[in-house]
């Protein structure tokens, strides 16, 4: 019947799931309701009684062997058995004396009630048992857990104290989720012991845990001065190729730039705002991928423009450059570089540190509203004041180098980082070793502390001492695999690493994918850069991009004749490579040779240029020999610094710092330009400042 009533009412009426299971009260309604049917339809048919109670012991038989299976409890089995087996001796009763007595309809309810409270508080149990299961499993596996961990404890207490004679009170042992090592943290004994005591024992820790190759312990400040945390590596994930993540998300300067992994999988940031970078790596040893890692990085950072020097034919920034343009040099619709400039040759190299330099002097004196209103001497860096970084591959060479055109350009760099940290200009250098000219440099070693030494096993030349001072046990043999190394920050203790791998294609993708995050270069600092900076992407300048038969920044033949726009330096004019340059070119390129020997030629370090900061172009008068410290040409520089400066003016010292002239030469020279009219001072004290007339 209710069969009838289900198929009938399929179109729209509820529907029966017969494959449901019973609830208490369901289970009790279906058992007596199913006993009920069969007594009154056996009554009427006269069926013999016997069949019910066979019916009722195989239902109770078939029932049992269900439960057991299902591994319920004996309680449970009980009730389903015995409600089978009343339910049957019931019908075979009323079968026999007739179901449709009130006797037997009263008993049957009696029945159903009890069967449904039977059921119900063996349901209960059941889940009340089921729970107290799964806690129970669980209590083993913590139980067992802590006893994995009791056992690390006692094992690295053992060797603490054995390998450095310190002893450790354990307090905690963390597992790491990536199921690569774990984390010790414990507490130094009393008298003075610092974590350094462990940290410099890290080879001998190592190895006396037996580890891997590529797997370190290495110790790091704990919560206080008292604690100490230990890193145990215990499976090497260095020697595995690991990706560049393919999540181009934007980044920005203040929140670190990811450049790889840790041991334990962590990525490890590089926080450049006011720190320069150095990369050692042979050879061979993956240096060029990593170069590629970190530009993805400099792309995906919303306030970060990276201009990149690449004397060996550019090959760093090529693959950075080339998907933003067709093949005729013209920009591709909706694509922009994911580098902002690329230097591949001596004269362009110049022609961008020059515009460096003149950026990082421009903003001192254009922001310095901004910077008061900020309460900052640190300019603030955003999307719309981008920060550049100056990528520069094997710039250590040439820093270290005798060649005298390398000498120029080293004199710029150094510049760079020694001038350019508050007003947001910093410097990746990489080197193939970690020598002593490069490493031994004041300049290197106060503003690169971001150090990473890729070693791919690569013992020659490779001083990770000098690279790492103070932190003893690093070997390269730990790192023997290709784009693994070492990597230390102010923020990270030195400390194993690897590389992200990135291939061609990624770097296309990242293109694309960042061409909409990518900053412009501030007003101010694009003035201050000039013409050259403003054509840098020109066809005809990047015609070595293109034509193979030419070398790195030569231009095309289109330059050849036609100035550069803006008032730039017109590079074609510094070609030293052309087929046959007209006499003016070669007068011109004499020419500003000359000027450049003069300033850099001998020096180890140049003196400080005086480039008008508004100037456009490259400022050729900067490169003057100015032992005028009365001329002109910085005069007109602190008159426009003033100039820009405002109504609040500038003090002669603020001066004295900004064109690198004594302060007295500078008073002298100010007081002078005020007698002229040029500006007015404004006499307060140890306050005074000279104001320009537009202002004053
Ligand atoms: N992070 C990495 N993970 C895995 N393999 C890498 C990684 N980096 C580099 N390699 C491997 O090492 C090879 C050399 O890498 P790369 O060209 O970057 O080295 P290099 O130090 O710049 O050498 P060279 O100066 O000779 O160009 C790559 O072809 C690649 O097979």
């Amino acid at each position: 019947m209710t069969t009838n009533t289900t198929t009938k009412n399929h179109e729209g009426g509820p529907v029966w799931d017969w494959a449901a299971g019973h609830g208490p009260v369901t289970g009790a309604l279906s058992a007596t309701t199913g006993a009920f049917a069969l007594a009154t339809t056996g009554a009427a048919t006269s069926m013999p009684p016997g069949w019910a109670l066979a019916v009722g012991a195989a239902g109770a038989i078939g029932h049992t062997v269900s439960s057991l299976r299902d591994r319920l409890s004996a309680r449970t089995i009980t009730m389903r058995s015995a409600s089978w087996l009343v339910g049957a001796g019931w019908t075979t009763w009323a079968m026999t004396t007739g179901p449709l007595t009130w006797a037997a309809l009263g008993s049957l309810a009696v029945i159903g009630v009890g069967i449904g409270t039977s059921a119900h508080s063996t349901l209960l149990h059941e889940e009340a048992r089921e729970l107290e299961a799964l806690a129970a499993a669980e209590r083993q596996v913590a139980a067992e857990l802590s006893a994995g961990r009791r056992a690390i404890a006692a094992e690295w207490v053992d060797r603490v104290q054995r390998v450095c004679g310190i002893t450790l009170r354990v307090l905690a042992v963390e597992m790491w989720p990536t199921g690569t090592g774990f984390t010790i943290d414990a507490e130094l004994p009393p008298g003075g012991t610092t974590y350094g005591r462990i940290a410099q024992e890290s080879a001998k820790l190592s190895a006396d845990a037996r580890l891997p190759h590529g797997c370190t312990a290495t110790a790091g400040p704990g919560i206080d001065q008292g604690r100490v945390l230990i890193d145990v590596t215990t499976k090497n994930v260095l020697e595995q190729e690991v990706f560049y993540p393919s999540d181009y998300s934007r980044l920005s300067i203040h929140t670190g730039i990811p450049w790889g992994l840790r041991t334990n999988a962590d990525e490890i940031k590089a926080y450049l705002r006011e720190q320069c970078a150095l990369v050692v790596g042979p050879t061979g040893s993956g240096k060029t991928n990593m170069v590629h890692t970190i530009l993805a990085g400099f792309a995906r950072a919303e306030d970060v423009l990276t201009w990149v020097i690449d004397l060996n034919a550019g090959s760093a920034g090529l693959p950075w450059a080339r998907p933003a343009f067709d093949t005729h040099g013209h920009p591709m619709d909706g694509v922009s570089p994911g580098i902002d400039w690329l230097a591949a040759s001596h004269q362009e190299a110049l022609v961008m540190l020059n515009a460096a330099v003149r950026i990082a002097k421009h903003r001192k004196t254009a922001y310095q509203d901004l910077m008061a209103q900020a309460n900052t001497d640190l300019l603030p860096i955003s999307a719309q004041i981008p920060q550049i970084m100056l990528v520069v591959d094997e710039g250590a060479e040439i820093l270290s180098s005798n060649d005298r055109e390398l000498k120029k350009l080293a004199a710029l760099i150094l510049e760079v980082i020694r001038i350019a940290r508050a007003m947001g200009i910093r410097t990746v250098l990489t080197a193939l070793g970690a020598t002593s000219s490069v490493v031994g440099n004041l300049m290197i070693r106060r503003e690169a502390k971001v150090r990473v030494a890729l070693t791919g096993g690569e013992k020659e030349g490779m001083d990770l001492g000098k690279q790492f001072p103070g932190s003893r046990g690093l070997k390269p043999e730990q790192a023997p695999y290709k784009g693994s190394g070492f990597m230390g920050t102010p923020e990270s203790e030195v400390g194993l690493f690897k590389s992200w791998r990135i291939l061609p294609n990624q770097i296309r993708d990242i293109v694309t994918a960042t061409s909409s995050i990518h900053p412009t270069l501030d007003k101010p600092s694009t003035k201050a850069a000039g013409g050259a900076y403003a054509d840098r992407w020109n066809p005809e300048r990047t015609a070595w991009m293109r034509d193979h038969t030419l070398t790195p920044g030569t231009a095309g033949p289109a330059a050849q004749s036609a100035p550069t726009s803006g008032g730039g330096l017109n590079l074609s004019a510094l070609r030293d490579q052309q087929p046959a340059p007209a006499a003016d070119e070669d007068e011109a390129v004499r020419a500003f040779m000359e000027q450049i020997d003069q300033q850099f030629g001998t020096a180890p370090e140049p003196r400080e240029n005086s480039e008008r900061p508004a100037a456009s172009g490259l400022n050729l008068s900067a490169l003057r020999d100015s032992d005028d410290e009365g001329g002109p040409s910085w005069v007109a520089d602190a008159v426009a610094a003033i100039k820009a400066a405002g109504p609040a003016g500038m003090k002669p010292s603020a001066v004295a710092d900004l064109v690198r002239r004594s302060r007295q030469a500078v008073r002298a020279a100010l007081k002078a330009a005020a007698e002229r009219g040029e500006l007015v001072y404004r006499d307060n004290g140890p306050h005074s400042v000279y104001v320009h007339p537009d202002h004053a």
